[in-house]
């Protein structure tokens, strides 16, 4: 075996305490899926499955300094970022990104835990949109945090795909609208890749108050996919059925949103429905 040739992926992000969101979850949801992986810590977070008790930003010096501690020694075949706490970290974490090969970045522009707390700091925003999208590979935002990456309410169909473009045209590739919020009896992303190809992912909406960390734990499983080699197309249809394994294998901790089970298997039921 030549040196670095294991798959390897790193997650830039916020820790949560509960394990079951931020970099907790992405460091498990890369060993269920086979890569090596590692973590850049931007924040931390006290937190459980009833909310965020507290959140403490790492220095950006030594935010940089793990970036440079992983580039002088591991060959990382994707990155994904998560929580990055506000504007001096999302500059630290983009002016680093542009100094190593970290290969396709995955952002999840994690705005406001489930919970109802502040995770990025909102003049924030502006530079994420002007500065990360443009170096990223794929975008995953949920319903909100799409409305706020393109400033208008997304109500129907029509209003996801349009803003799906209006993302892309922001500079990143590949763009996932979650519809994890949309109240409907299946749970819809929206797809739109960097060649024009459109389509939804479908699966059985699944009730449950088990979904801290969803978001986290579908945009790692891309990350990993695309650390091995797998294209775009594979690695998101590989994540939602990582997401709907995790959702539907539920574990029992915790007294309120629990976590997903990150050692669950793919579910087979997905369906592409293509515009
Ligand atoms: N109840 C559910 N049943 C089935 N799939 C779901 C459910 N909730 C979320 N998902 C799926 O999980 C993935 C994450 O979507 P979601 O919209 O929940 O992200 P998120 O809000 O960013 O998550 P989080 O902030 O908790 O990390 C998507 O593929 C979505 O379709
Ligand atoms: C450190 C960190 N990163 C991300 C999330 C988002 O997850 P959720 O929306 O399920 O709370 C979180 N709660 N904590």
């Amino acid at each position: 075996m030549s040196i670095n040739s294991t798959p390897q992926v790193v997650s830039i992000a916020g820790s949560d305490s509960g394990g079951g969101a931020g970099l907790q979850a992405d460091l498990k949801t890369f060993q269920n899926r086979t890569v090596f992986g590692m973590t850049i810590v931007v924040a931390l977070t006290a937190q459980n499955t009833l909310g965020v008790q507290g959140s403490y930003p790492i220095p950006t010096a030594f935010v940089e300094e793990q970036f440079k501690s992983l580039a002088a020694d591991f060959k990382i075949g994707a990155a994904k970022t998560g929580m990055l706490f506000d504007k001096e970290h999302v500059k630290c974490v983009v002016d680093n990104l542009k100094a190593v090969d970290f290969g396709p970045l995955v952002v999840d522009p994690v705005m406001i835990a489930k919970g109802g707390h502040t995770l990025l700091d909102t003049d924030a925003i502006d530079l994420i949109k002007t500065d990360l999208l443009p170096i990223a590979y794929v975008v995953t935002p949920n319903i909100p945090e799409a409305e706020v990456l393109v400033g208008y309410p997304l109500t129907n169909d029509l209003e996801i795909m349009q803003a799906a473009q209006d993302i892309q045209s922001l500079g990143v590739k590949n763009v996932i609208i979650k519809g994890g919020h949309l109240l409907e009896s299946q749970s819809r992303d929206y797809i739109l890749l960097e060649s024009g190809e459109r389509y939804w992912l479908v699966s059985e909406r699944l009730e449950t108050v088990k979904t801290h960390g969803t978001g986290d734990t579908f945009s790692a499983c891309i990350a990993a996919e695309l650390a091995k080699g797998q294209p775009i197309k594979e690695a998101i249809l590989t994540g939602k059925q990582f997401i709907q394994g995790a959702i539907s294998n539920a574990i029992d901790v915790g007294h309120g949103h629990g976590p997903t089970n990150h050692w669950a298997q793919l579910e087979e039921t997905i369906s592409v429905i293509e515009e």
